[in-house]
């Protein structure tokens, strides 16, 4: 079986009761391909997690952005895998490039928190990517390996639950997309480094998204690269062009 279409929509820190009830209103009158083809997922702060969950479509799954790196406790501020589960909540994001560069979160400590999230049920969304200087000094495909060297250091060879989105740090909320090329010569080699250093299958069954800039405009031509398998879609994911990065699932199911 081939590997399902999978769009995310990372809301990061946006939002309001009254915005973001709105935006559940657009995505539930839009007219979306069947789940047969896509997943999708969207990813509310936490405090409105429950809110988005209750009011969603059932065909639209949630996320949360982050969790806590093991069992919950005397952790100020933070909110465990534990507590997700509890909520119904399936699926995280791990790595997202804001958090390990903003809030420092280092290549282990994302690795550690992929295998505890992953130890308690949840489906783990582990983003990696490489900054305008890793790019230009041609370290790219070092920078990606790095992190996911760190993963596969703490999850070893269980992938199944695992998404991974290749986010390239100068592409995102810039406006400066990569090209399908630059997209899928990176995924190709995600693919590979997950034959090497996992598994034929794993690399087979895996999904890579891309994410950075993804617009309505935009993603027909980068879905249809036989490695791009997706995306996380920040900015235009708060818009009713949302529903149509959905459709583009068939683009690839066409191509
Ligand atoms: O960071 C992203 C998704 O996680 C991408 O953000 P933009 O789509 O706004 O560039």
């Amino acid at each position: 079986m081939g590997r399902k279409f999978f769009v995310g929509g990372n809301w990061k820190c946006n939002g309001t009761v009254e915005s973001l009830s709105k935006l559940v209103g657009v995505l539930n009158a839009g007219e979306i391909v069947s789940t047969d083809i896509v997943e999708v997922v969207v990813a509310p702060t936490f405090i409105y997690l429950p809110m988005v969950k209750d009011k969603l479509r059932k065909e639209i799954q949630v996320s949360a952005q982050n969790c806590w790196v093991k069992k919950g406790g005397a952790y100020t501020g933070e909110v465990s895998a534990e507590q997700l589960v509890d909520m119904g909540i399936p699926y995280v994001i791990l790595g997202h490039s804001e958090r390990r560069h903003i809030l420092k979160e280092s290549h282990d400590f994302v690795g550690e928190k992929c295998a505890y999230a992953l130890s308690k049920g949840l489906k783990v969304i582990a983003c990696i990517g490489e900054t305008l200087d890793e790019r230009e000094a041609g370290d790219t495909i070092k920078v990606c390996a790095q992190q996911l060297d760190a993963i596969k250091e703490a999850i070893g060879d269980n992938w199944a639950n695992v998404v991974v989105a290749y986010e390239p740090v100068w592409a995102i909320g810039t406006g400066k997309v990569a090209t399908p090329e630059q997209a899928e010569d990176v995924h190709l080699e995600v693919r590979k480094w997950l034959a090497e250093n996992v598994s034929a299958e794993v690399a087979e069954s895996t999904r890579i998204l891309y994410g950075g800039s993804v617009t309505a405009g935009n993603c027909k031509e980068l879905a249809k690269k036989p490695n791009v398998d997706g995306f996380l879609v920040g900015g235009a994911s708060l818009k009713a062009e949302f529903i149509d990065i959905i459709n583009s699932a068939q683009a690839k199911v066409e191509h």
